[in-house]
């Protein structure tokens, strides 16, 4: 059985691909792990893994990623275990009231990591959205409805397929920003990414 680790852009893995020497592609089979890059979103995360995941290969996912932080004392480039994540946005608005899937009867938006694995990070809980939240009205709202540390674009979309398929998941994120009125000079892409990098790359060597 084998590591899927899986990101959503090249990008986030760069120094990771050279590492490994891995040539390019979204989808590498190494020796002793394979890498899917599924591209940015829930969608095309949930498509990417229904197709990769079907081979009973694997019996651990490592979702890793950069990630907006709500919470200011948590420092750019620092990394985070996230063990919960949640669909923000699926379900119903009903006048001022939020009604999640669940409250509708049709499933499920909240999940969480399963993995024995122990990782040294601090853990968080995570929510995922398909619009960055960059609207202060809208980030208060979100974080008096569900208090999250961080936001991605994947994370629970992972966790959902990883839990259809009953394979282990852990994630971990990098914050390259924190979550405001969009202001992209302001974000840390480079120093998140390579720090998730050297994390990933020790992950991935000591597990073999
Ligand atoms: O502009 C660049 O150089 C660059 C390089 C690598 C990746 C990016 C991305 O924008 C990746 C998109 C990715 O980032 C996650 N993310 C990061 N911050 C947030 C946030 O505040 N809210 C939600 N998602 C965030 C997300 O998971 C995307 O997949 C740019």
């Amino acid at each position: 059985m084998k590591t899927l680790v899986v990101a959503a852009t090249k990008a986030e893995l760069a120094f990771f691909y050279q590492h490994f020497n891995l040539p390019e592609g979204d989808f590498i089979e190494a020796r002793n792990f394979d890498l899917l890059i599924t591209g940015v979103g829930m969608v095309a995360t949930a498509y990417s893994l229904g197709r990769y995941l079907k081979s009973s290969k694997y019996n651990l996912v490592l979702n890793v990623g950069i990630a907006g932080s709500f919470d200011r004392s948590v420092a750019l480039g620092s990394l985070l275990n996230i063990t919960e994540d949640i669909f923000a946005e699926l379900g119903a608005e009903n006048g001022d009231q939020f009604l999640t899937i669940t409250d509708l009867g049709f499933g499920e938006n909240h999940f969480y990591s399963k993995s024995n694995i122990r990782i040294d990070l601090p853990v968080a809980k995570s929510v995922t959205v398909n619009c960055v939240s960059g609207n202060q009205k809208s980030i208060d709202a979100l974080v008096k409805r569900l208090n999250p540390v961080t936001e991605s674009m994947e994370g629970a979309a992972v966790f959902y397929a990883c839990k259809q398929e009953h394979i282990d998941c852990l994630q971990v994120r990098s914050i390259s920003n924190y979550v405001e009125p969009r202001n992209k000079d302001k974000w840390k892409i480079g120093l998140a990414i390579k720090n998730l990098n050297d994390w990933a790359i020790a992950f991935i060597g000591d597990m073999n």
